[in-house]
Formats: structure tokens, C-alpha cells, sequence
């Protein structure tokens, strides 16, 4: 337990507003809607300000001996007693505190500066220098760290410093490292590679984008390994290498406290107790920091979470329309006064058993937040304001993540344009695919069965049974885009939310893909909403088509009364704008 560092997930950081309003928003909601931790958080605060204030809330010398007083148990005089010196334990713990916590920051912060500055100049420089410093950092970490401080303390000789140093020396190298694979995945990032070509110094790329985008986990390590650096400073102080008595601290009281755990055992107690609520409040707030950080997991069911008792309408009925958006408004609510950008206004649509639904509109117009909105992964700061979709008859409006996470990719599922936003470059396709077909379906599959399962799949789509062991980067970009089809089928789904899935293919394998889609959508009798720009490809595939402009849905129709008498200008603009084949004239003599 001792100089651990939480582990969070390096690609979730990757954001420049994570210190942002929102995210005092969302921190806001987490403790709000998360009594246990209002109630640690009241906890902390109380044992800072009591250690703080020490001096003017006691009027007891912490340091002062008086035998008469000598072990009196817990009275309206000693709310927690006195110990075998009749000094007042609440005035020691009090006092302590100032040693114990002072101590747990001043060690954080030396730990986190060391860290930052290793593992961003092992991260971002690499070659000989990230080689020097792992090394350095191995030959650390083989070394028992608590044996290592003890000892480094011991030389240092007793006292709180030499304590923080010594606790520090042996702890930066396991953040060292989890910042080393932050930056390593940030240097690779577009926006770090355009500032390098701007020719922007190491030194300004390291301060605003590197920095910029990891000060959220730095944070959250902090609260998270602040409970375990205190620990560490109280184990060491237990074993006599803190604070000279007669100063109070609270590892120090625990091991005074030790020798009269039967006859005063709040000599014991209140120390311990003190040092396990701290730990417990700052490891679960330092939780919920990571939760107001990854926005995803506030929908997700938490420990301890007041949840309001909603009438869920999870009853799917035989409707005769697989989805029906009604009156849809969706908002980009931002800024301090929570102001809502309007992004989806008064949307309608329905889809049928077995049709397809193009969605057309210009670039910005809302087909992707509208395809987002209908896989219930809308994310802050759009919101659905008002209206409803339903889903084969069941109104989805008071869906948690739990219940949407059932009908993804079972009910509905989604096909993104990048085929490799959608696939783990370090996983197998086979395991991409079983993973997504145990999501759904349990019990019953054994291994054996899975591959074959996935393998038929893989064949249906036109790829040879070889891709299963194949990885992402083994594949072209037309036979990723097959895998990523694959997936969205492998659990038999009703309904496919397709947003422009061949923008990233070139003609010839965007051709072929359509073609797949077609057929896998009469073949297996899903319904497809299928978003792009392309008017040609939708009258290629859709039964239906739907022009958004401006967050609206301006035309709605059959595809052959659209293209042949549009009665909005903006859709006969639409078909006006479909380049035409004509070869220039100039080019044409050259041929
Ligand atoms: N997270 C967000 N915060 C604020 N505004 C957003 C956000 N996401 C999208 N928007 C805005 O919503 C509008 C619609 O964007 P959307 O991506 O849905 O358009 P689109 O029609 O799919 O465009 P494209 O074809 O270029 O992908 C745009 O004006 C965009 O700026």
C-alpha cells in the first residue's frame, strides 16, 4: 500500500479543458449527487481546519506534562482524554496534525515536481535521455521501497525533513514513469507535431501542450496518493524516525499510544482513527476528481449514489417504427452562465423495419450530433434539452449508461467514419469481434464456437478467414472498414447508425463498401440511417432521405420525389452541387 500511484487511463487526459467550467460542473454534480463523499469532504475539511487552527481552538499546551492529569478517559473536560503524560490527546492530535499533514504536502510537492520534470524529459526527448532516466529508474524500483526510506531516513537522522526526503527520494520514480506514458502519448499528438513544425521551442511545446494536457491526472495522482504518502509519513514516524517527542505527531502518538492499548485505548484510537479518515476521504474524493474529469463515468452506478427513482420505460413493443425522433432539441450548454447553443432544433423522423435513411446536409448542419443523440452518446456540453426518441416504442428519455450500454450494439449499432477510431491497435480482430459478441451474448459460447461464429462473419464481408489473427494496422483501409462493419452486425442488431462510413476509403473501395452495405442491409432486413454529404451515395442506398441544414430538418422524403422535385431551395442546391463527369474540353484533346 505504501508509495502507490493510481492508475488512470493515459488517452482520457488528452484534453486541454479538463481544468475547465465544465469540469467544476461536473465536479459539482459528482459531490452532489454522492453523499458519502460530501460527507469525507466535510470529514477532511474539519480535521485541516482543526489542525490549522489548532493553536486557537485548544487551550490545552499540547506539550505540557502534567502527571496529575495522567491517562483520564474521555470527558467534557478531555473530549478525547489525556495520555500517560496528562497532555490533552485533542490538543496533540490538533497539533500533530500541522507535522503530519504539512509533512504528507511538502512531500507531495517535492515528489510531483522531481516526477514531472524526469518523466517529461524522459517522455518528450526519448533516445539517450529517456534511457538514462529509465534506467535510473529501475535500478530504484528494485530496491523495497519502504526499506529504502527507513534507511535514507536513518542517515539523514530522526526528524520531519530528513522523513519528507527520504519519502520522496524512493516515491518519484512510480509517478515519474506514469507521466513518462502520459507524455509519450501526447508527443505523438497532431497539435504537438504542428507546434515542432511551427518551429516553437522544446521548452514553450513542453509548458502549454504537453503540460496543458496532463495537469488532470497530476491532479488526480495527487489526491489520489496523498492518503498513501500520509500513511507513509505516520508508519515512519511510528517507527521513531519523525518528530522528537515531545513534539506531537500522529504516527509518533500511535506508537506512544501502543503501550496502553488495554488500559487507555483512546491513546490509540483517536490517532488511528484520525489518520484512516483522512486517507479515506482523500483517496475517495481523489475518485471523484477522476469522475468529474472522465465525464463518461457520472453515468455509470456508484458506490454509494443517491439515485433518483425514475418510471423507466424499458418495455419494447412491436412497433411498427424501429426509432422515432420527436421534437428534438439538442444544446451545446457552455460558459459560465450556462448558456445553450442550439445545435438540433424540432427534429423528426421515423424509421421502418428494413429501410434506409439517408441523412444529407452540409458540413456543421448536425448529422453527426444527430447520430450521436440516437446512440445516446451525446456528450457534455450537448445535451438533449427537450423531445423524445424511442427505440423500437421504449422512450429512452430517462436512460442511464447501463441501459443504453444493453442496446448498443445488441439493439443498435454504430459505424464510425474512421475505421481505426473504431479498433484496438493492439488487439487481434478475432478479439475485437468476440469481445464485442460476449458484450451481448454470455452464456452458452465457448471459444471454439465464438471463432467460428466470427469467422463466418469475417467471410460475409468479404475478408479472408487469415484477418482473425490479423491486427488493425495488417489491414488495409477498405478491409478495417469491413472489420468495423463486422462488428456493428456480429450481434444481429435491428437498427445501423452509419455516419459517413467511406469518407476515409478512396473511390474504388468506397464503391465495393456500399456495395456490402447494401446487401448486408436486404440480407439481414436491418434498418440503416446512413449520414453523409454525398447525395450520390444516398441515392445509391436509401429508400428515404432526410436534408439537415442548420440543425433542422428542412426536406423529408422518398428518395426519387427528393432528387426529381426537391421543394426546398436549399436541397436543389444540394443536387446542383453533385459534380458532374464531363471531361474538360482542353483535357479531352489531349486524350
Ligand atoms: N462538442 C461540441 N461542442 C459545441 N459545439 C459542437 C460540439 N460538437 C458539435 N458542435 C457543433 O454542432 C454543429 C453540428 O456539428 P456536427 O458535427 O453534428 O455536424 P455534421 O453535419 O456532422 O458535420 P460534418 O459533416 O462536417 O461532420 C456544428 O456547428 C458544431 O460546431
Amino acid at each position: 500500500m505504501l508509495f502507490t500511484v493510481g492508475w488512470i487511463r493515459g488517452s482520457d487526459w488528452s484534453r486541454r479543458d479538463s481544468m475547465d467550467n465544465r469540469f467544476r460542473q461536473r465536479l459539482f454534480y459528482s459531490l452532489k449527487t454522492d453523499p458519502l463523499a460530501m460527507f469525507l469532504l466535510a470529514i477532511v475539511v474539519v480535521i485541516i481546519v482543526m489542525s490549522i487552527g489548532g493553536a486557537w481552538f485548544s487551550s490545552y499546551d499540547p506539550v505540557k506534562v502534567d502527571y496529575k492529569q495522567a491517562l483520564l478517559p474521555p470527558s467534557g473536560d478531555h473530549w478525547l482524554g489525556t495520555d500517560n503524560f496528562g497532555r490533552d490527546v485533542l490538543s496533540r492530535l490538533m497539533h500533530g496534525g500541522v507535522a503530519s499533514l504539512g509533512a504528507s504536502i511538502m512531500a507531495v510537492t517535492l515528489i510531483i515536481s522531481l516526477s514531472l520534470i524526469i518523466g517529461l524529459a524522459a517522455g518528450y526527448f526519448g533516445g539517450w535521455v529517456d534511457m538514462v532516466l529509465t534506467r535510473l529508474m529501475d535500478v530504484l524500483f528494485s530496491f523495497p521501497q519502504l526499506v529504502l526510506a527507513i534507511a535514507l531516513a536513518s542517515l539523514m537522522g530522526p526528524g520531519l525533513s530528513s522523513l519528507m526526503i527520504a519519502v520522496a527520494a524512493v516515491s518519484w520514480p512510480s509517478f515519474a514513469r506514469i507521466f513518462r506514458s502520459y507524455v509519450l502519448t501526447v508527443r505523438n499528438e497532431g497539435y504537438v507535431q504542428a507546434a515542432k513544425a511551427s518551429g516553437i521551442p522544446a521548452w514553450k511545446i513542453i509548458g502549454t501542450h504537453v503540460l496543458g494536457s496532463i495537469v488532470g491526472p497530476i491532479l488526480v495522482l495527487v489526491t489520489l496518493d496523498i492518503g498513501s504518502i500520509i500513511l507513509s509519513i505516520a508508519s515512519m514516524s511510528f517507527l521513531g524516525l519523525g518528530i522528537r517527542p515531545p513534539q506531537p505527531e500522529w504516527g509518533a502518538m500511535l506508537n506512544e499510544g501502543r503501550a496502553y492499548i488495554e488500559e487507555a485505548p483512546w491513546l490509540f484510537l483517536a490517532p488511528g482513527l484520525t489518520i484512516f479518515l483522512i486517507v479515506l476521504g482523500t483517496n475517495y474524493l481523489g475518485d471523484t476528481l477522476k469522475d468529474a474529469l472522465e465525464p463518461r463515468s457520472l453515468n455509470m452506478p456508484r458506490l454509494f449514489r443517491s439515485r433518483r427513482k425514475r418510471q423507466r420505460n424499458e418495455s419494447y413493443k412491436n412497433s411498427t417504427q424501429l426509432l422515432e425522433v420527436e421534437g428534438l432539441f439538442v444544446a451545446a450548454v457552455e460558459g459560465k452562465q450556462n448558456t445553450a447553443k442550439p445545435i438540433l432544433e424540432d427534429i423528426r423522423l421515423e424509421l421502418h423495419p428494413g429501410e434506409c435513411l439517408g441523412l444529407v446536409g452540409e458540413s456543421g448542419s448536425g448529422k453527426s450530433t444527430l447520430a450521436l443523440a440516437l446512440m445516446g452518446l451525446l456528450r457534455s456540453p450537448l445535451e438533449q434539452t427537450k423531445g423524445t426518441i424511442r427505440l423500437q416504442g421504449a422512450d429512452t428519455k430517462d436512460w442511464e449508461w447501463s441501459d443504453w450500454r444493453k442496446v448498443r450494439g445488441s439493439r443498435i449499432a454504430y459505424i464510425t467514419q474512421d475505421p481505426m477510431d473504431s479498433l484496438n491497435p493492439v488487439l487481434t480482430i478475432g478479439e475485437q469481434l468476440r469481445e464485442c459478441l460476449t458484450a451481448h451474448k454470455k452464456v452458452g459460447l465457448n471459444k471454439a464456437a465464438l471463432k467460428e461464429q466470427v469467422v463466418k462473419l469475417l467471410e460475409q464481408t468479404g475478408l479472408p478467414k487469415e484477418t482473425y489473427q490479423q491486427y488493425p494496422h495488417q489491414l488495409s483501409g477498405g478491409m478495417r472498414q469491413r472489420v468495423v462493419i463486422a462488428m456493428a452486425m456480429i450481434n444481429e442488431p435491428q437498427i445501423i447508425v452509419a455516419d459517413e462510413p467511406t469518407t476515409a476509403l478512396d473511390v474504388s473501395t468506397q464503391a465495393r463498401i456500399m456495395e456490402l452495405l447494401a446487401d448486408l442491409q436486404k440480407e439481414r432486413k436491418v434498418a440503416m440511417i446512413f449520414v453523409t454529404h454525398d447525395l450520390r451515395l444516398v441515392a445509391q442506398i436509401a429508400d428515404r432521405i432526410c436534408v439537415m441544414k442548420k440543425g433542422r430538418i428542412v426536406e423529408q422524403g422518398d428518395v426519387r420525389s427528393v432528387f426529381t422535385d426537391p421543394s426546398e431551395a436549399y436541397t436543389r442546391q444540394l443536387l446542383q452541387a453533385i459534380p458532374s463527369l464531363r471531361i474538360p474540353s482542353h483535357i479531352r484533346k489531349i486524350t
